[in-house]
């Protein structure tokens, strides 16, 4: 569908609103500050329609919040152990010989993890570097259970990727110890009853009456689950009977390995990453006819631990692409109340800032109406509860926008500060080249940014075409051996299997809506530049010119620009209808 709104004909902006822009102008001197002149050298004589210098759109360089940031974090986590049961006896007046009354461990804690609104960085986590749950309490004496350990809700941003690293399962570990020893312990049997029976043949065959003791009883591989009373002496603690260790589930079920979670929706409710141990049983529940008493209760389970690398690809509607010191961050701070760093200097922006723009201003009117189409992903129902699949429409009340560190040539090779960030652009819904009219020829600078956006998609597709190769199974079709078979014995074709990769087109990115936002239209002499830029795009969206990024099939069906005055704030509201146009396309 088309935007709603129309590029108009007729650049320069004094212009859309002058009510409202006059309005606006005299609210920001409120919040201004002093200046440093030195330090900022935005050239106002040339300038005559800029607010005065230290405005909100026009701040001094130190008048910026100091945004914390960081896009990639690595965490050690660790379940809470389950608490011990206790061993405890009933002691009262004249009852010297009371019955068992240990309490039942607590469970440890859980740590789920949750993708929220509202979040925008990794930097609290990527210092964390551990996460711990609660311990289970042991159980205590008067049939008194422990606490369960707190739980942990690791909450992040929308759009982070979370992968695990590395498993420490202590529980399945020891099961699988345990039936080996077992395994092991049965076949020392067999040998030893073998070995006694051709011993006592042979002693027969002599005459020899020769009596055999039974081989000693190798220690039980779960003895060590066990906790004895504490004042029992050695002696006697070695001839306790203890019975079968009793076979439990943990409350939650551990994920499978490796765990692999793209939240790239806010998540309802938190997803289990690390299950807590469960806690131990105290002696009332190995009470039996034959053993009264039980100087014995379980120990609590030891916990998981897991180490997880969390990666933030920002999930912003809007991504701003442009050149270092094109205007993206006075627009960004135009269209949303963000205080990012303007400064008259390329790299200014060393960090991705989010913006949010306000549709509704909550007053009742909706500045724009728009609707958003959520599909229910998986992470939405990790527990597979509902089986609602259709996409629900709702009302758009913002829209968030990214500003990223300007590209330069070559940015795809990793030239200036590009290419970290261009991932954060990446899943973007629309994209804005944000071009400065005023920094020479603006087609050849919007040629320049699609062609860099162009490379850095056809190399993101080959990465992901490699890893995708380095995780498929390749096996001989010709060998027979190792095919699998379906029920009928049949060797199964899979038709994919040898399939080449596809070749990288860049339409992921290069199919996107896109718009630009010819920037510094205040200044002189831009009219020309814009009316070139957007006679470029008039015939771009006819199909006479190729896409800028060169790529087939790119998104071209309404090329426009939109011609703006950031540092005044005029022409911004167009900005905003434009964007939600495409964003409800
Ligand atoms: N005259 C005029 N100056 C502008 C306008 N928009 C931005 N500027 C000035 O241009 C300079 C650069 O602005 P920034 O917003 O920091 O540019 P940027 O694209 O974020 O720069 P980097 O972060 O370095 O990539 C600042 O001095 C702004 O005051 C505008 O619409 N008109
Ligand atoms: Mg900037």
């Amino acid at each position: 569908m088309a935007p709603r709104c129309s590029s108009t004909s007729t650049l320069f902006l004094p212009f859309l609103y002058p009510s409202l822009y006059s309005a606006r102008a005299t609210v920001p001197r409120l919040l201004s500050r002093p200046c440093d002149r030195r330090t900022n050298s935005t050239d106002t004589s040339t300038n005559s329609a800029a607010p005065e210098f230290g405005s909100r759109l026009n701040p001094a360089p130190d008048d910026f919040s100091m945004p914390n940031f960081a896009d990639k974090a690595k965490l050690m986590l660790y379940a809470g152990g389950g608490g011990h049961g206790c061993i405890s006896f009933l002691r009262e007046a004249y009852m010297a010989d009371g019955p068992a009354n240990g309490g039942d461990g607590g469970h440890g804690g859980n740590i789920y993890i949750q993708a929220v609104h509202g979040e925008t960085s990794l930097h609290k986590l990527a210092r964390r570097r551990f996460i711990r749950a609660g311990k289970g309490k042991s159980g205590q004496g008067d049939n008194q259970g422990g606490r369960k350990g707190d739980d942990i809700i690791i909450v992040v941003p929308v759009g982070t990727i979370v992968k695990e690293l590395e498993r420490n399962d202590p529980v399945a570990e020891e099961r699988f110890l345990s039936r080996r020893q077992k395994w092991q312990r049965d076949k020392k049997k067999r040998q030893a009853a073998a070995a006694r029976l051709e011993a006592a043949e042979a002693a027969a065959e002599e005459g020899e009456n020769e009596a055999f003791g039974e081989p000693d009883e190798p220690e039980d591989p779960d003895r060590d689950q066990w906790l004895l009373y504490p004042g029992c002496s050695s002696s006697e603690a070695k001839r306790i009977v203890l019975p079968r260790l009793p076979h439990r589930e943990r409350l939650y079920a551990q994920p499978p390995a490796p765990i692999h979670l793209d939240l790239s929706r806010p998540t309802p409710r938190p997803i289990l990453l690390a299950a807590g141990g469960i806690g131990g049983l105290g002696n009332p529940h190995f009470v039996s006819r034959e053993r009264p008493k039980p100087l014995f209760a379980t120990k609590g389970e030891d916990a998981i631990s897991l180490q997880i690398e969390l990666e933030l690809k920002l999930l912003a509607d809007v991504g701003l692409v442009g050149l270092p010191n094109a205007g993206k961050s006075t627009l960004l701070r135009a269209m949303s109340n963000s205080r990012t760093r303007v400064g008259n200097w390329a790299f200014t922006t060393l960090q991705p800032n989010v913006g949010t723009v306000v549709l509704d201003n909550n007053k009742g009117r909706p500045l724009v109406t728009s609707f958003r189409r959520e599909q229910p992903s998986e992470n939405d129902d990790p527990y597979g509860v509902s089986d609602n699949s259709e996409p629900e429409l709702q009302v758009r009340t913002r829209f968030t926008v990214a500003d990223i560190p300007g590209l330069i040539e070559g940015a795809h090779m990793d030239k200036g500060l590009g290419i970290a960030f261009l991932r954060h652009v990446e899943r973007a819904g629309v994209l804005a080249f944000v071009i400065d009219l005023n920094a020479g020829n603006a087609v050849r600078a919007l040629k320049a940014l699609w062609n860099e956006v162009g490379l850095y998609a056809k190399m993101r597709e080959d990465e992901e075409a490699e890893r995708e190769r380095e995780a498929r199974i390749e096996w001989d079709p010709e060998a027979g051996t190792g095919m699998p078979r379906d029920a009928d014995g049949d060797q199964m074709i899979f038709s994919d299997t040898f399939a080449p990769p596809a070749s990288p087109t860049g339409l992921h990115i290069a199919g996107k809506p896109w718009f630009v936002i010819a920037t510094k239209g205040d200044l002189p002499d831009t009219q020309e530049n814009f009316a070139e830029l957007r006679e470029y795009l008039a015939s771009v969206t006819r199909g006479d010119v190729p896409h800028p990024s060169g790529v087939e099939g790119a998104w071209t069906e309404n090329c426009t620009a939109i011609p703006v005055s950031a540092i005044n704030g005029h022409g911004v509201d167009r900005v905003v209808h434009w964007t939600v146009g495409l964003l409800d396309g």
